[in-house]
């Protein structure tokens, strides 16, 4: 009795297929990796992987992202084993859209980029952060305002809806465009006051965890700052930044938790966050955190190296920190066997990226677990090093001793 009285409450959750290709430019496995992403990425917005559809194309079919073959087996699928939603691994393009919702009557046709947009709008708290993501939904949606929007809009709750969906009226590219000016002005506004707010902070140097989405920056906030950061496993858990005045070596610093990256980041996405990341871009010393238990670290690490190139933050001190010590399974060098892997075996895997990393003009590499407070004490000695370089720059006849409002402070 009590199952079905709340099989009967309970709202059945939505559910999706996923749509990826494999082509010249993303192998196989390539391929799999990042649709298992997309499938972690819809279900941190409540959305369950009902099945996973790849085809191998020279590049995605220009009409429909998938060629007619594999259309029609999608269809036949959906009819015996209906969905709510169809999540594809590109962004799509306007055509597309129109074209793919045409042949998937009733069911919702999402891609990556709305799909991280929509998390986004779910995650933000700040009136800035809630501004940026729906000025980047209002531009991503322009271009494609046609069956998609009223769409979007007639359906009731579900992925894809929260924000400028739900406002059926505004269907008119006009009204959207005057939005889009609406929300530049008000965040000009903003930006403006946080920028006369960072210059206030300006003689105490900043510090800014980056890293890759679900590595475990907030986690290493927690354990440097002492504080309650949301941190969870799930992606983008953190879409505002957090700032806090941490003291280390009676040395003060502030120290900000930022948004994670990720592959294939919508481009409005990044635009509008401009203003988030000037924290990254303003910061005196990054502490890049990577999550040495994924596979694709190394091809994290590049992704973070290259958005931070992209917004003009990649000749900073970096720290980079291996966090997830405590999953990382290193390789044996009998073979590639993970369980025949020993300690020495660990430690010759560690060395080998220490060098491999200190080559590519890093000069800190740590290697911690945050949740297991893993070489804690080595990260802290190497950040207090940096901290204090750069504190006795701005600072050159700073004394502890003649700043005692600092002495009570707590250290890690
Ligand atoms: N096993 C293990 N798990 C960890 C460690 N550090 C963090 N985690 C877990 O990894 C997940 C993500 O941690 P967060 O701190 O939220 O990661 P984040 O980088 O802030 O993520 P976003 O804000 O989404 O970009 C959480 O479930 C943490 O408990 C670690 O050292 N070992
Ligand atoms: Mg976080």
């Amino acid at each position: 009795m009590l199952n079905t009285s709340l099989q009967s409450t309970a709202k059945p959750q939505e559910t999706a297929i996923l749509v990826g290709v494999i082509s010249q430019k993303q192998n196989a496995d390539k391929t799999k990796e990042y649709l298992d992403e997309l499938a972690f990425l819809a279900e941190t917005s409540g959305v369950q992987t009902k099945k996973v559809f790849v085809q191998r194309l020279t590049t995605p079919d220009q009409k429909t992202f998938v060629g007619k073959g594999k259309l029609e087996e999608i269809l036949t699928w959906i009819t015996i084993n209906p969905v709510d939603t169809i999540i594809f691994d590109d962004e799509l393009s306007p055509s597309q859209v129109r074209n793919l919702e045409r042949a998937f009557e009733n069911i919702k046709v999402l891609d990556r980029s709305l799909l991280i947009l929509n998390i986004f709008s779910q995650r933000a708290q700040s009136d800035q952060a809630k501004r940026q993501v729906e000025l980047a939904q209002y531009k991503y949606l322009l271009p494609r305002l046609t069956r998609m929007w009223t769409h979007l809009s007639k359906q009731k709750g579900g992925i894809g809806m929260r924000g400028p969906g739900e406002k059926e009226l505004e269907t008119d590219k006009r009204i959207v465009q005057d939005r889009i000016s609406l929300l530049k002005e008000k965040l000009l506004k903003i930006d403006k006051q946080s920028a006369t707010r960072r210059k206030e902070r300006d003689r105490i140097v900043r510090v800014s965890l980056v890293g890759y989405t679900n590595v475990g920056k907030s986690t290493l906030m927690q354990r440097i700052a002492k504080t309650d950061v949301f941190a969870e496993n799930k992606l983008f858990a953190t879409i505002d930044s957090t700032v806090r005045k941490v003291v280390l070596a009676r040395i003060p610093f502030l120290l900000t938790d930022t948004v994670g990256f990720i592959r294939k980041l919508p481009t409005t996405l990044i635009e509008s966050f401009k203003s988030t990341l000037d924290e990254i871009r303003e910061a005196d010393i990054l502490i890049h955190v990577v999550d040495i238990s994924h596979v694709s670290f190394e091809e994290h690490i590049e992704i973070v190296n290259t958005t931070l190139a992209d917004i003009g933050a990649n000749d900073k001190p970096t720290l980079l920190v291996f966090n997830k010590l405590d999953q990382y399974e290193p390789e044996s060098n009998e073979g590639l066997d993970k369980h025949l892997a020993t300690e020495e075996d660990l430690k010759i895997n560690l060395e080998r990226f220490r060098n491999s990393y200190l080559q590519k003009n890093t000069e800190n590499v740590v290697f911690i677990s945050a949740t297991e407070n893993q070489n804690i004490a080595e990260l802290r000695e190497v950040l207090v090093k940096l901290v204090q370089e750069r504190h006795f720059q701005i600072y050159p006849n700073w004394d502890a001793s003649q700043n005692p409002m600092y002495d009570w402070q707590g250290e890690i």
